[in-house]
């Protein structure tokens, strides 16, 4: 974790960004986006909630800014570092021979029957291997393919484990494999190429 940290901070990256509060704020917008996947409101409820809303993100777009200020690349003191559109992780142990992290799928991230959205779980896989695949390069990397292999049935609102790591690069192109478990039961895995970005590559 601590070389993840010094990674990005070698590159300008500020975990103080956002503030001391920035943590707590993007977990209630988490709750609400919990309870908007399984919200069935009356109308004045609805209502309410729209008009709270409302002048909710009116205060926020005053302190909208662009992505490469906003602290969802910076801060990875939190959960997913703090971006709202991938399942929240922590991430126990980084460095150029894999990661392994803890993910929680959330009510919102809900596919159907309790279980996970196999998108979402797509979408872990797409961050934690890119971590992984930017650490053994000592190098952003972008995916150019992903394959997920839906093994067993992945939980919502259950601690599972996720491992991600790097086979071999071949130049610019870094192989890369990943698992995601509930205890011993594996639930999903993938393996992806990600490619080195060249200087100024956009
Ligand atoms: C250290 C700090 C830590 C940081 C942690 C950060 C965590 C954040 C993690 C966030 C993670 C989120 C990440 C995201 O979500 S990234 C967003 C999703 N991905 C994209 O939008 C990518 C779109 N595609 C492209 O931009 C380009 O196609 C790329 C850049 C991928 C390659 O275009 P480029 O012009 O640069 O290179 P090239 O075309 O010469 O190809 C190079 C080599 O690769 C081979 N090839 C290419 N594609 C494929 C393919 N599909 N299957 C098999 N092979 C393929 C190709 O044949 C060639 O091989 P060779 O001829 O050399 O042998």
């Amino acid at each position: 974790m601590s070389e993840l940290i010094n990674a990005r901070e070698e590159r300008g990256a500020d975990i103080s960004r956002g503030g001391p509060y920035y943590g707590e704020l993007i977990e209630q917008v988490r709750g609400l986006m919990d309870r908007a996947r399984l919200v069935s409101p009356t109308d004045e409820l609805a209502l309410d909630a729209i008009g709270i809303l409302k002048q909710l993100n009116d205060k926020l777009d005053a302190a909208v800014v662009n992505e490469w200020s906003t602290p969802t690349w910076t801060r990875f003191d939190l959960p997913a570092r703090g971006n709202i559109t991938l399942p929240p992780f922590m991430i126990d142990h980084a460095d150029s021979s894999g990661v392994d992290a803890r993910l929680t799928f959330r009510n919102y991230h809900l596919g159907g029957n309790n279980a996970a959205h196999g998108g979402q779980v797509a979408v872990g896989f797409d961050d934690l291997l890119g971590m992984a695949a930017a650490m053994h390069a000592g190098s952003i990397t972008r995916t150019a393919s992903l394959t997920v292999d839906y093994r067993s049935v992945t939980p919502l609102n259950t601690e599972l484990k996720v491992r991600a790591w790097a086979e071999r690069q071949e130049g610019r192109k870094v192989f890369v494999r990943a698992t995601l478990h509930d205890g011993d039961r594996l639930c999903a895995e993938a393996h992806g190429l990600f490619i080195v970005l060249k200087p100024g590559q956009a």
